[in-house]
């Protein structure tokens, strides 16, 4: 017959608990069920678990100071009963002994030394309780503390308070339970290590796929312009630094391209350049695609996701159209711009980024931050060194090159003869004034190629609106079905010559290009260069 304060084993439980310690791969998870099916032991008042981390954190527990801050056992896991407290939440893993420094009190003398300490009696042997009266108020009587031992390295320390005298058997089984749970422990952790790897893996790999099919689309960066020459020459002085850039210019002037070339350029070039096009995230999901999720998150959150930010880790973040992000995330960017962390979306656990930004706007971002959109912190942050690409005409000197470019692209791409570029379309070309820009001026071409089936190339220009319009009309089919009036050929003539003098006045005398009068009039502006000459009309 056992003594009132010494209580039966129940080896079953125990037995089960090492096994299901063996099959748990989640750190948290199995530290929890560990203190859980411990604390459940009717003699075991509270179970606890410290693990040794980083030791740089906010102590509490002031006689525990660590001296090197380099590492301290740091409180995971707790379960536990009040026998005078209902409502104490014993597992808090908050309060003054969530940390212990490494030789610190009982908890860190077991870490330091790898050495198991019990207590049997409390009343009588209380060098090691830190607080005699709790103990008394909550009658315990025990304490048993071992070393987290894997392979003769201290891990942490696994603890419990009894009310109930200590068994010799019991000290042997929370010796084997320790040991279980530090294999457990490093098993788990190279699981999870595992598990990341293998996310930001596919990660990567989604955003890389991503960035192939970009990528085609870029190759170098063409033109000879002063002006595009100065932008180069700043890319190259840049690009080594790790310093944050933002490029500013109209859409369609090439910023991408810029963007690229610094990553290229920079020490990160062997780690990805992750593209986010921030007008193109729906709002509810912004937080989510930079900082990631865990499952569960939001309705949605399938599976935990890395974000770009993590998938960006060692290289470039390029934050394109960054105006666009709505302010009460910009917060969130900047924090991880001044102190490399941030949370995944319904995850505590604070994580670490190394990324580089290089940000792009075709938007005004000083006015924005007049009118509260954008905030002043993160424009600083991000426009350490600003450079601007400027819009495509003010440098047509850029247009021929940049024209041959875009031809050879596509007889690349379809790997037929193109018809080539004369001096009339060049000058054509140049008299645009490209609102659009360079992307405006690869689709003209890519659409003068299609229409035009041989020599020379046969240019569409947008209607005032700016909309172009590919579908040609032909004389036959924009007939009436009214009676035709025949007019002398004479007659003919003279409306064709008064015509084309009313679209030349219409337009300023000046044939090519969006607002001449070569498209007014729907023809070629060699055609119509042609006809002035053979009817030799002159501006008055
Ligand atoms: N100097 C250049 N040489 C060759 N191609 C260029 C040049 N500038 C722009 N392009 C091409 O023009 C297209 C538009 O460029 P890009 O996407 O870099 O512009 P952007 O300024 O980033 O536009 P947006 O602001 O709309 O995102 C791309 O296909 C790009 O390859």
């Amino acid at each position: 017959m056992k003594p009132d304060n010494v209580h039966e084993l129940d080896y079953e439980a125990y037995k089960t608990l090492l096994l299901e310690m063996a099959q748990e791969h989640v750190v948290a998870t199995l530290l929890g069920m560990i203190v859980r099916q411990l604390a459940r032991r009717p003699h075991v008042a509270l179970a606890r678990i410290w693990l040794i981390k980083e030791g740089d954190c906010p102590c509490p527990n002031k006689e525990a100071t660590c001296e090197d801050n380099a590492k301290c056992l740091h409180l995971v896991a707790s379960r536990g009963r009040s026998l005078v407290d209902k409502d104490a939440d014993w597992s808090r893993l908050d309060g003054a002994f969530s940390r212990f420094a490494l030789g610190s009190r009982k908890v860190g003398w077991i870490a330091a030394t790898g050495k198991a300490v019990e207590v049997n009696d409390t009343e009588k042997d209380s060098k090691w309780i830190a607080r005699p009266e709790w103990a008394r108020r909550e009658k315990i009587l025990g304490f048993g503390g071992q070393p987290l031992l894997y392979k003769g390295e201290v891990l942490g320390v696994l603890s419990i308070f009894t009310r109930d005298l200590l068994q010799h058997e019991e000290l042997v089984w929370m010796r084997m339970i320790a040991d279980h749970a530090a294999t457990a422990i490093v098993n788990a952790r190279a699981f999870e290590t595992i598990n990341r790897l293998q996310e930001q893996l596919e990660l990567e790999c989604s955003y890389l796929r991503e960035e192939v099919q970009e990528a085609r689309a870029f190759g170098d960066i063409v033109g000879q312009s002063e002006a595009l020459r100065s932008v180069l020459k700043q890319v190259e002085l840049v690009a080594p630094t790790d310093t944050n850039v933002i490029i500013l210019g109209e859409s369609g002037t090439g910023k991408e391209l810029v963007a690229r070339e610094i990553h290229k350029r920079s020490l990160r070039q062997d780690r990805p350049l992750i593209k986010v096009n921030c007008a193109s995230i729906s709002r509810e999901l912004y937080e989510s695609e930079f900082f990631g999720h865990v499952k569960g998150a939001f309705s949605g959150a399938l599976k935990d996701r890395a974000g770009r930010f993590e998938a960006a880790d060692g290289g470039t973040l390029f934050l394109d159209e960054v105006g666009e992000i709505p302010i009460d995330l910009q917060s969130k960017l900047l924090r991880v711009l001044q102190e490399g962390e941030y949370e995944r979306v319904g995850d505590e656990k604070t994580r670490k980024v190394d990324v580089r930004i290089i940000a792009a706007t075709n938007r005004n971002l000083k006015k924005d931050i007049g009118k509260g959109l954008f905030r002043q912190d993160l424009y600083y942050r991000l426009s350490v060194f600003p450079l601007e690409v400027a819009p495509l005409r003010y440098r047509k000197e850029d247009i021929p090159l940049l024209a041959e470019h875009f031809l050879g692209l596509i007889q690349k791409r379809g790997n037929r003869k193109l018809p080539r570029l004369t001096k009339t379309s060049l000058k054509e070309l140049q008299g645009y004034d490209w609102p659009g820009n360079v992307r405006e001026l690869q689709n003209v071409i890519e659409r003068a190629v299609i229409i035009s089936q041989g020599d020379p190339l046969r240019f569409i220009w947008p209607d005032e609106k700016g909309a172009y319009d590919t579908t040609e009309t032909s004389a036959e089919d924009s007939g009436s079905d009214d009676e035709w009036t025949v007019v002398p050929d004479s007659e003919m003539k003279q409306r064709e010559r008064r015509n084309i003098i009313a679209a030349l006045e219409k337009s300023d005398w000046t044939i090519y290009g969006a607002r001449g009068a070569a498209r007014l009039l729907g023809i070629k502006p060699t055609t119509l260069s042609s006809r002035i000459k053979k009817m030799n009309i002159r501006k008055p």
